[in-house]
């Protein structure tokens, strides 16, 4: 059925996206990122010289994905700090630019606190910033390396599930290098799979209304050179019920210590089908968004976006997270009320397996978690 429609990437180009990196030109250090809302249509960089640049880059989905997040909070406070800014208080701004993902707090948390040790230590200011860039440099550098070990435990996990080969994977939203420091979480399972030989196909939900799937995930997936068909959210039952999916791969924003996975809105829908439908229901994620001070999924704050985002479509020039309200194309009568909770949350029971740098949780529980985020501490000291 759907072999016609497979769209095949025929661009070489390497699949690893600077989403963001440091620089240091004559007139200061900047942010650089790569502004995932004019994507696919442009490649444009965002430099943000301050905190609040980067709090309304964040904000407006310009840099987006949960470890992605985690990293720039973390080069967010080491901005502040070298260009002599309150710490404290872009710490805090950064920190609450987005509630759900847990990794921004996480991020954020190690470079003030890089800072905040080395001026207990007598430092000055400026040794408090080179301390915070480091732990922003280093946690850079850890989520690459460990995109990298989740690629190889994910279709290690595929290739037992799904013996042959051959494998069609759902994915939901945006998870490669534009959420990530390396080749990102759920997508760089595919990616491995792809590179492999294993990979028949990535079906691509286009992920309304900020359209994730279909500008980002899409755009990652033609330059890799794979089968990918994109496909409208509410199209994915008729694929399971077709069995045309054989697992389904997602990334999590926050994972509740017992096991309840927060992702973007439309996730929990697909857990659903999955089970119904018998399919792996599988979900990628470094340790870094297990977050043993949550209970539970009741205790996840999902993030209200504003209602434009439904009611309007982009326009030229007007990119689809952040524009002003009437900035796009109306799609529903002026005044429309829209309901936009940006993600939902899955419950342990409907997740087949997490898999972390750190190897896999399957069946999900709150002991097995714990076990893992132990055994990710005793490694990192
Ligand atoms: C693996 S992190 C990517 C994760 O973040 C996305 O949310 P957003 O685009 O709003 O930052 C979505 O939940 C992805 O699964």
């Amino acid at each position: 059925m759907a072999d016609q429609q497979a769209q095949s990437g025929d661009d070489n180009r390497p699949t690893e996206i600077p989403a963001i990196r440091w620089d240091e030109p004559p007139e200061g250090p900047v942010l650089v990122l790569l502004d995932q809302t004019r994507l696919p249509a442009e490649e444009v960089e965002l430099v943000c010289t301050d905190a609040p640049a980067l709090v309304g880059a964040i904000r407006t989905l310009a840099v987006r994905g949960a470890p992605l997040l985690g990293i720039a909070g973390a080069y967010g406070v080491a901005l502040a700090a070298v260009r002599g800014f309150d710490v404290e208080e872009a710490a805090a701004a950064l920190a609450g630019a987005r509630p759900t993902a847990v990794n921004l707090a996480v991020g954020v948390r190690r470079a003030r606190d890089a800072y905040r040790a080395a001026l207990a230590q007598g430092g000055n200011q400026e040794q408090g910033a080179e301390a915070a860039l480091v732990a922003a440099r280093a946690l850079h550098r850890e989520d690459a390396e460990a995109s990298v070990r989740m690629a190889g435990h994910g279709l290690a996990l595929l290739d037992e599930l799904l013996p042959g080969g051959g494998h069609r994977v759902l994915t939901h939203c945006n998870s490669g290098s534009l959420v990530s420091g390396g080749e990102g979480t759920a997508f760089a399972v595919a990616l491995a799979a792809h590179r492999e030989g294993r990979l028949r196909r990535l079906w691509v939900d286009e992920t309304r209304p900020l359209l994730q799937g279909a500008r980002l995930t899409a755009y990652e997936a033609a330059r890799s050179g794979m089968a990918y068909t994109l496909l409208t959210d509410n199209a994915a039952g008729s694929l399971f019920a077709a069995g045309e999916v054989d697992a389904v791969l997602v990334g999590a924003d926050r994972i509740a210590a017992d096991g309840s996975v927060a992702n973007k809105v439309g996730t929990y829908p697909l857990a659903v089908l999955a089970r119904y439908h018998h399919v792996p229901f599988i979900v990628v994620a470094p340790v870094t968004t297990v977050d043993l001070d949550t209970a539970d999924g009741a205790s996840i704050e999902v993030e209200q976006r504003a209602g434009y985002e439904v009611t309007e479509i982009a326009a030229p020039q007007v990119p689809v997270a952040g524009a002003e309200a009437g900035g796009g194309i109306p799609v529903a009568p002026l005044g429309t009320q829209a309901y936009n909770p940006a993600f939902d949350v899955t419950p342990p029971e409907l997740v087949t397996a997490i898999v972390t740098e750190e190897g896999v949780v399957s069946p999900v529980t709150a002991e097995a978690l714990a076990e893992l985020c132990d055994r990710s501490r005793q490694v990192t000291i």
